[in-house]
């Protein structure tokens, strides 16, 4: 497999006026792989996924997102609010084509078939015409990764997309996330709390500590201090 590199940080602080959150930050994303992103609350993940996305500039260092990498799909943590909307189905998934589609006032024929192959492929077709906000939390969160495949063109960005789902709903979203990495070659960065499930999927771990930090592939994750104590209810 082809293993360009997507995404970099290199030798990155990160944080806040007065705050720095992660200092001398160096890692990259490749095709195809998948990373997670763990650590206690408050240690900086979603600081870490707003510099990504390019919400948040760096305190010092460089991020680069590579031309091949393409525009990012990306399902946020969701707010109340947000499990509200009342749109259909159809509408969240294809305004994940927003930024694609500018200054035209309606979305392409190209860009309706894509959301509706991407809803086939979630297994939510039959909810096109459903109203969003009364759907299960386990449906709402396919349409938003459907969305995020609309707008992805080889890099999924997630933030603890299971929060709130039972366990058969989370595992059924975690079998199709390794499916989209594994057979369609799409590279996933995920925050999670969910640190079995996150070991069990991903191929390289991104540990966030108070002010430290470790990056090395699952194996060498367990094998760290950090592993062992935070993966300590595995073994
Ligand atoms: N907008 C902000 N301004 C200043 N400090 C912030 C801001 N957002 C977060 N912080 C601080 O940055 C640190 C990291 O927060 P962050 O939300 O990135 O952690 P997290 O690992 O995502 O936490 P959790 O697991 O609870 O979601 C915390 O000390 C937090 O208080």
């Amino acid at each position: 497999m082809d293993k360009e590199t997507l995404l970099s940080c290199r030798d990155v602080s990160l944080g806040y006026e007065g705050h720095t959150v992660w200092e001398h930050l160096t890692f990259s994303v490749h095709s195809g792989e998948y990373l997670c992103i763990v650590g206690e609350n408050g240690s900086g993940k979603s600081t870490l996924l707003k510099s990504l996305l390019g919400l948040l500039p760096p305190l010092k260092g460089v991020i680069r997102r590579s031309e091949a990498a393409g525009a990012v799909g990306y399902l946020p943590q969701q707010t109340q609010a947000q499990r509200d909307f009342p749109a259909t189905v159809s509408e969240v998934v294809l305004s994940g084509f927003l930024s694609a589609r500018g200054r035209r006032f309606f979305y392409s024929a190209a860009e309706k078939s894509q959301a509706l192959m991407h809803m086939g492929k979630l297994g939510i077709l039959e909810l096109k015409d459903r109203c969003y906000r009364e759907l299960s939390g386990g449906q709402q969160q396919r349409v938003l990764l459907a969305r995020a495949l609309c707008a992805a063109r080889r890099l999924l960005i997630l933030d603890e997309p299971v929060t709130g789902l039972d366990p058969a709903a989370a595992q059924d979203l975690y079998r199709t996330l390794a499916y989209l990495n594994k057979n369609e070659g799409l590279a996933i960065v995920m925050v999670t709390h969910d640190l079995q499930s996150a070991l069990q999927y991903a191929d390289t771990v991104l540990y966030a500590g108070q002010g430290k930090w470790f990056h090395g592939t699952t194996a060498e994750y367990l094998a760290s201090p950090y592993g062992r104590r935070f993966g300590g209810e595995r073994t």
